[in-house]
């Protein structure tokens, strides 16, 4: 576990670092070098006592002002450059932290956009991924202020060390680096504890306060009444509450108990050290005033800063659990560019054929299609009808290559991989927050933007009405913007088929694109889409029949096998499941 997490640190400091070597190099360097410059201070300050409790016997006053004088500029210089060094490694951190934060977020995006649609139907990937956004979102700014400021810490306590062993006392270097690794080690095993108790106590404390509210709120006391569980709700609440207390009690309990041993050894090092150094004053003369002073002082705040060191310390610690969950996300992007690169190259999607397709979800036992042989010839249009649940959407997915089939083979136009434009409009159609122009050229971006086009697909999609109510291309539609325009459901379905037909797709899919739309539209729009696709593939998948008798295929799913296949007229004298259903729907309008 210790191994993982610090694994897990080290990872994303290396990633960190390859972001941006240069901002991430200055953000470490720079703490150090302040950290190490407290080493000068103390030099400053052992000359300064010394030549002041020299000076007082051996100099006069002028004598005294004159060689304090380098000494005290040493001293004041390193205060300044230290603080210098303190506002530069906080604005050169905020720009780090800007950066790779936004850097993270896409790779996080571009991750999301390009691994294959199945991950999303493992709730764990989808789980980790939100997880690993939120951390970038929430925390990343923590990791990188927890690793500066441990830095800064970490070479000011090896300062103390350096000071010693320049003096000469290496025994004493050595006592003071044991003293402080062990003490900094109990002090992390102490605090990552207490932080873990504290997790559990926030859980206890929830469930305290959903007991409480339930033994409080009307309806559930009812319940409670009624089933005679009154008295068993508050044993429960009870037991949460005493459990939560003891919980904090032992950790307060632990964390005195640590902090006195902790202080036990600071306290005995200091005692070893000053009874080492005086012993040198007294007996060979060879340590001076200054050097025991100042040694004695800096171990004095050594404990202070063992302290301050181990709250970032913990907390990376406790963070690299998530972090686990980011470096895993991040380590799919190796995958994504060997992809993106194969898929530049457009060709045309059709003829696309289906051979002995089965198909089932990760996550379902079942096989929800089976059996499935079609191809859809170019130019073609197609009808894919079926009740509920037959799996309609998922043979898109399929004829898309979204989702691979479990069996059999999917080839477009003799390809394995999907490489052609093609426009799509879901059922659960996205509605842009974005100005109505943009809302339409989001269909292709890479074309350059015709408003003349737009217009005329709006007209053809039965928008002129929006368009001219709005007053032009470029108000915003949705909440997000103040002012901006709602739009009815309706309106935000025509818009998606709008986008659809701006690209120039030569395969458009439409799942249930008219569902929103009053059926007089539907109809109208219907009739224009078949216009509009006259030299391109095109895919319906509709409840609502009628428009079917313009297709040139009508494939009908059932429990995930297509059950007939023909064109209206073919159909309705089959008298087979489409004849039943277009008989009964028909009788709806009579
Ligand atoms: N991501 C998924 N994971 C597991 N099962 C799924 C998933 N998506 C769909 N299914 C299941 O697959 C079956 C077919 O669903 P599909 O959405 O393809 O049907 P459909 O014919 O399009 O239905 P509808 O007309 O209601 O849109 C259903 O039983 C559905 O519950």
């Amino acid at each position: 576990m210790l191994k993982k997490n610090i694994f897990n640190i080290l990872l994303i400091v290396v990633k960190i670092f390859r972001k941006n070597k240069l901002v991430s190099s200055l953000v470490l360097v720079i703490p150090l070098i302040s950290g190490l410059l407290t080493f000068f201070s103390y030099n400053a300050q052992v000359k300064l006592i010394d030549i002041v409790t020299m000076g007082s016997k051996n100099y006069n006053l002028s004598q005294v002002f004159e060689l304090a004088l380098i000494p005290v500029l040493l001293y004041v210089g390193v205060a300044a450059i230290q603080n210098l060094l303190a506002s530069i490694t906080e604005i050169v951190k905020n720009k780090m932290n800007a950066s790779i934060t936004i850097s993270f977020q896409s790779d996080i995006i571009d991750i999301a956009n390009s691994i294959d649609y199945e991950n999303f139907d493992d709730e764990q990937f989808t789980n980790k991924l939100q997880r690993a956004k939120n951390f970038v979102g929430e925390d990343l700014d923590g990791i990188t202020g927890f690793l500066v400021s441990s830095v800064g810490i970490i070479s000011s306590l090896f300062s103390i060390i350096w000071l010693s062993a320049t003096s000469g006392y290496y025994l004493i270097s050595l006592l003071i680096f044991i003293m402080i690794i062990v003490t900094l080690s109990i002090r992390l095993f102490s605090e990552v504890k207490v932080r873990k108790v504290g997790r559990e106590i926030t859980l206890d404390g929830r469930m305290g306060d959903y007991l409480s509210k339930s033994l409080e709120e009307h309806s559930t006391l009812r319940e409670m009444k009624i089933y005679r569980s009154v008295d068993y709700f508050i044993d429960l609440w009870k037991g949460t509450m005493k459990k939560q207390h003891n919980k904090r009690y032992g950790a307060r309990k632990f964390e005195i108990k640590t902090g006195m041993i902790v202080a036990l050894i600071q306290t005995g090092t200091i005692y070893i050290v000053l009874v080492y150094l005086l012993k040198g004053i007294k007996e060979t003369n060879s340590v001076s005033i200054g050097t025991v002073a100042v040694l004695f002082l800096a171990l004095l705040t050594c404990g202070n800063k063992i302290m301050s060191l181990t709250w970032p310390l913990s907390k990376l610690y406790i963070s690299s659990s998530k972090l686990y969950d980011l470096n895993e996300v991040l380590e799919l992007k190796k995958n994504i560019i060997k992809e993106s690169n194969t898929n530049k190259k457009t060709l045309s999607l059709t003829p696309i054929d289906l051979t002995n397709i089965y198909f089932k979800y990760k996550n379902s036992e079942e096989f929800i299609l089976s059996n499935i042989n079609m191809r859809i010839n170019h130019g073609e249009k197609i009808a894919i009808v079926g009740e509920n649940g037959a799996g309609k959407s998922t043979l898109i997915k399929l004829i898309l290559g979204q989702y691979k089939s479990t069996l059999g083979t999917v080839l477009w136009n003799g390809n394995d991989k999907p490489q052609g434009k093609v426009s799509v409009v879901f059922q659960n159609f996205i509605k842009f927050e974005l100005s109505l122009r943009e809302n339409i050229i989001l269909g292709n971006v890479e074309e350059e933007i015709d408003d003349d086009k737009i217009i005329m697909i709006l007209e053809k999609c039965e928008l002129m009405d929006l368009y001219h109510e709005l007053g032009g291309l470029d108000v915003k539609l949705g909440q997000i913007y103040e002012g901006g325009r709602q739009l009815s459901g309706g309106q935000w379905q025509k818009l998606a088929i709008a986008r659809a037909l701006y690209n120039n797709a030569d395969l458009i899919i439409l799942d249930e694109p008219t569902s929103a739309i009053d059926p007089i539209s539907e109809l109208q729009i219907y009739q224009k889409l078949l216009e509009l696709c006259e030299d391109k593939t095109a895919i319906f998948i509709s409840h609502r029949l009628g428009w079917t008798k313009n297709v040139d295929r009508i494939f009908v799913i059932e429990n995930g096998s297509i059950v007939e296949v023909g064109n209206h007229n073919d159909l309705i004298s089959h008298n087979g499941i489409y004849a039943n259903m277009f008989s009964l729907q028909a009788s709806w309008y009579k």
